[in-house]
């Protein structure tokens, strides 16, 4: 079988390259058709993921007919803002794998999205995954989610690889939440890095912030223990820990006075603080290091300000 791959950014063009590595037969689309020509060209995708080799078994295209030509499934890969661009231009019948970090433009999940749009079969996958590993052929465990098992299951098979063990989970929500929340904190980590708090800090901020992520996943339907699996604590620890991370180095990029560039790689985090935070006011729920950063990102408050607002929260137990 041939996977089909929408979406050639970093994460989309590892997925192919491992797959590829154990030869197992891609199709990767990009929308640029310069993209989709340097990629097949020179075997590299030099702008999102410098270093990796593109093995033989990945073709490129940018014709979104021939990608899907024959396919039952495909896993979207391309940023969350342009998921539903994507989807409007998919056929219904096809079962849809969400690869995306982030959320809809009115602040709810993208399977949600996927289905009211009348997709049937729809699945998440998400995990502590970064790219520049993933594509190495590094080993690493992922979670492919659906309420519908069987497919879930075709999926897995269809991606486990000597280099990446795949599990699956009917917690649609809980999965695709925890990767959604773990790009905010991850961003807050990377302000504490920046501000040169500290260890302390910022096993604060990821602890604290894993408890928020468990809030929200909880208020949203998942299953209690998700936040505790792979898309959750492991993508958290993966991300607010790592040189890789385009979050963790956004929140240290701010902490230091830079700009962020938007456009460039995609940091879902910033668009997700926002939303969350709106979602969060409006149905009042505490999300404190979730507000924090947004307003940081906002430019309502200075990193150090934010900071100290969380320092100076009430008194409580910790639960
Ligand atoms: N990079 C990783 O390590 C990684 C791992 C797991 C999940 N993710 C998630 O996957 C998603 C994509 O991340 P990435 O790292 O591949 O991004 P990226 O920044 O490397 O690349 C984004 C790609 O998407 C393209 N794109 C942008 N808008 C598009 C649209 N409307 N239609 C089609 N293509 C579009 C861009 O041209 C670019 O090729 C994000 O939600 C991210 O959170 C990334
Ligand atoms: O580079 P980031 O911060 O978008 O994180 C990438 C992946 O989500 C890590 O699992």
């Amino acid at each position: 079988m041939t996977v089909c791959i929408l979406g050639a950014g970093g994460w989309g063009t590892a997925l192919a390259a491992m797959l590829g590595l154990h030869g197992i037969e891609s199709v990767l689309w990009a929308r640029r058709p310069e993209l989709a020509a340097e990629l097949e060209q020179m075997r590299e995708n030099r702008s999102y993921l410098p270093g990796v080799r593109l093995p033989p078994a990945v073709t490129v295209t940018s014709d979104l007919s021939a990608a899907l030509s024959d396919q039952a499934w495909a896993l979207l890969t391309v940023p969350s803002v342009g998921i539903p661009e994507l989807l409007e231009n998919l056929p219904r019948e096809l079962g849809v794998v969400l690869c995306a970090k982030g959320l809809a433009p009115d602040g709810d999940r993208l399977s949600r999205l996927a289905q009211q749009m009348g997709f049937g079969r729809v699945a998440v996958l998400s995990g502590p995954n970064h790219a520049e590993e993933i594509g190495l052929g590094l080993p690493a465990a992922t979670v492919i989610a659906s309420s519908d098992a069987e497919w879930a299951a075709q999926v897995q098979a269809a991606l486990m690889t000597p280099s990446l063990r795949v599990y699956t989970s009917p917690d649609v929500v809980g999965v695709e939440l925890g990767g959604v929340l773990k790009n905010v904190i991850a961003l807050a980590a990377g302000l504490i890095d920046g501000l040169g708090l500290g260890d302390n800090a910022k096993a604060a901020v990821m602890t604290r912030g894993l408890r928020e992520m468990g809030h929200y996943l909880e208020a949203q339907g998942a299953q209690a223990q998700t936040v505790y699996g792979l898309s959750g604590l492991g993508d958290l620890v993966a991300t607010a820990g790592s040189v890789h991370s385009r979050n963790r180095a956004a929140g240290e990029a701010i902490a230091r006075g830079e700009h962020v560039q938007q456009g460039g790689k995609v940091v879902e985090g910033i668009r997700t603080a926002g939303l969350l935070n709106t979602w969060a006011q409006s149905h009042g729920h505490e999300l404190p290091i979730v507000r924090a950063v947004a307003r940081v990102v906002a430019g309502d408050c200075t990193p150090t300000q934010g900071v100290a607002e969380l320092m100076g929260r009430r008194a409580k137990e910790e639960g």
